[in-house]
């Protein structure tokens, strides 16, 4: 999918101008940047509850699901009937695996207002795999988590993508999330949003640690991208030009593997 020159504006706001970006499938693209800088009207417009006010989506998707930073699920429904409800004929089994993997086995008959916040998390992300989308879209899930219980999630979500490989896009401000998930992460800047950077990790999901070279590497990128600083020089360059050469108007300022 190619988000192509859009642009948008909130009455004098613009968010928006001319902005560009391909997220590829299924892969996780992970989105960082300031607050207020168009993160999730991003996300909206991908999902079609925003309408950009120029450019277009190309390769725009039908199925898509939505993780928001607030659990939504019904809370007259149990925990069961809340993943059940997005697909009609969803097989018994497919619920029973999805709750055994994202750790709520036993807790199929509760409603949510018995359950924690991370454990309703977990639930609307179950419910969201459930939907089998094209692409999910992940506005902060984890936000209201503390260190611990994020770090718990980040590796609930890297088992269930290993399994499903599907496309991801996650907003996050945590950098720890992004270089645990991200197989791209996007660095934005704001007023108007743009793409600042877009830092590709090789390294499979299910491998990363945060204190491996590259993970470390590149969250000196990001951090040097938040902080304005210099943009430091990075082994995989030639590459990272290749891929700019051959593909759109990303600015792949770094490839770490
Ligand atoms: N429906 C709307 N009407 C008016 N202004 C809006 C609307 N939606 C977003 N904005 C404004 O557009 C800007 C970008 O908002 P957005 O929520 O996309 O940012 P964000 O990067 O997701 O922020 P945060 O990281 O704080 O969640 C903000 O200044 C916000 O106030």
């Amino acid at each position: 999918m190619i988000l192509k020159n859009l642009s948008k504006c909130f009455a004098d706001l613009k968010v928006l101008e001319d902005f560009h970006l391909e997220i590829k499938e299924k892969e996780i693209t992970c989105i960082l940047g300031p607050s207020g800088c168009g993160k999730s009207t991003l996300l909206n417009m991908i999902s079609g509850i925003t309408t950009p006010d120029q450019g277009e989506i190309v390769g725009k998707k039908e199925r898509i699901g939505y993780v928001f930073q607030e659990d939504r699920l019904l809370p007259w429904k149990t925990l069961e009937e809340n993943i059940r409800m997005v697909k009609k004929k969803g097989h018994p089994s497919e619920i029973r695996d999805l709750i055994e993997m994202v750790g709520l086995k036993n807790f199929e008959k509760s409603y949510p207002h018995q359950l924690s916040g991370g454990m309703r998390q977990r639930c609307a992300i179950a419910r969201a795999y459930h939907y089998q989308s094209e692409m999910l879209l992940m506005d902060e899930p984890f936000k209201s988590l503390d260190y611990d219980l994020r770090m718990n999630m980040v590796k609930m979500l890297q088992d269930l993508w290993t399994k499903w490989g599907n496309t991801v896009v996650f907003v996050t401000h945590e950098i720890d999330e992004a270089l645990l998930l991200g197989s791209r992460i996007i660095l934005l800047r704001k007023n108007p949003c743009t793409v600042d950077q877009v830092i590709e990790i090789k390294t499979p999901q299910s491998q990363r640690t945060l204190t491996d070279n590259d993970l470390v590497r590149a969250r000196e990128i990001i951090i040097d991208g938040m902080t304005n600083k210099k943009k430091r020089t990075c082994h995989h360059e030639k590459s990272a030009n290749d891929r700019i050469n051959n593909g759109i108007n990303d600015k792949l300022l770094c490839c770490l593997q």
